[in-house]
């Protein structure tokens, strides 16, 4: 093994975890966000308990409707089911996170690229990256709707870890201020591809290689019966150990990135996961996700409470992270 040739620990950590693995089963906390206002305090804390565990929990009660998701992966379909020639002409600019990419995504854990395409929504940037209207009807309200939707869950929750952290509650909303142009949170519409006809090298690869997001919280929305996501939780990322993560309808997978866990100072974890090949027997169909990426505003200065990092603009942290990524050779 060579020596760190990472500049991040986060990185460092990712890149040594490519491997197979082992299955293990752990328990992925689910919280009740119902009667989130009168409840909060007691939100907050299992919140916190389970964001500075494992860094993984599912929600339920959370607000925003199940028509409202259903309709968002209807509409998803809707884009990648298009011609390639026409997805072709909103393809991701080079160094902007907008757009549409196929098996482009080369992560560190794997040196391979994922096998899957995705679009990517981040408001600043859509500037020739929306489909013409006459190809794909309606896409731009329905997924800016979806987009709102995810961000004020994402802001409910980011308001219990801000209160946790001494923060007022708002202080994470004005940090992803959905208004400035500065904004960089993102929507990705994700599609991996059907495995149906697949030869048996095809599935040396991986739907998604193991890897910790760059943002501060992400919400993940998954379809019953699509399953593939395992996590490995970051205190055990030595362990190799994988748990499965399996959709239920009516809740919301979330995870600590790395961006809320330096802005912690390392109280609050960002998790390793993946998604992995369908097995022999299981649903080989294709498998469509929706993340939302909740990541602070490009002029926002990280500055931890206990001090541990010095600060740094939510801008400059995510570049960093990003090249890091980048310099890593193969
Ligand atoms: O598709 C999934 O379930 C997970 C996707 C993911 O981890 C990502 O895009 O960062
Ligand atoms: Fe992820």
């Amino acid at each position: 093994m060579t020596k760190d040739p990472y500049a991040l620990a986060e990185l460092t950590r990712e890149s040594t975890i490519g491997g197979d693995g082992t299955d293990i089963a752990r328990d992925v906390p689910v919280i009740d966000l119902s009667d989130f206002e009168t409840r909060k305090a007691e939100i907050a804390e299992a919140l916190w308990e389970a964001a500075t565990g494992s860094g993984f929990f599912q929600v339920t009660n959370h607000g925003i409707p199940e028509a409202e998701i259903e309709a968002a992966f209807d509409t998803a379909w809707d884009f990648f089911n298009l011609p390639q020639e026409v997805k072709a002409t909103v393809a991701m600019p080079k160094g902007v996170n907008a757009g549409w990419e196929f098996k482009a995504q080369v992560r560190p854990s794997t040196g391979t690229p994922d096998n899957k395409e995705s679009y990517q929504i981040t408001l600043p940037k859509m500037d020739g990256l929306w489909p013409a209207e006459t190809a794909l009807p309606g896409f731009r309200d329905r997924a800016l709707r979806f987009e709102r939707l995810n961000w004020e869950l994402g802001m409910r929750i980011l308001s219990c870890f801000a209160l946790k952290l001494g923060f007022d509650e708002d202080f994470f909303t004005r940090a992803h201020d959905r208004a400035s142009p500065q904004y960089q949170s993102t929507l990705r519409l994700l599609h991996y591809m059907s495995m149906e006809e697949a030869k048996p090298e095809d599935f040396t690869f991986w739907r998604a290689g193991a890897h910790s997001d760059f943002d501060c919280l992400t919400i993940l929305h998954q379809k019953e019966g699509e399953g593939g996501l395992q996590v490995c939780p970051g205190k055990d990322a030595e362990s190799g150990a994988w748990t499965e993560v399996p959709p239920k309808a009516g809740h919301i997978t979330c995870n600590i990135g790395d961006m809320l866990m330096r802005w912690s100072d390392d109280q609050l974890q960002s998790t390793l996961h993946r998604v992995r090949m369908p097995r022999e027997g299981e649903y080989m169909g294709r498998r469509l996700s929706l993340p939302f990426f909740c990541q602070a505003n490009r002029d926002v200065l990280m500055e931890g409470p206990l001090g541990k990092y010095p600060p740094m603009t939510a801008g400059d942290y995510l570049d960093m992270r990003i090249k890091a990524n980048f310099a890593r050779k193969g």
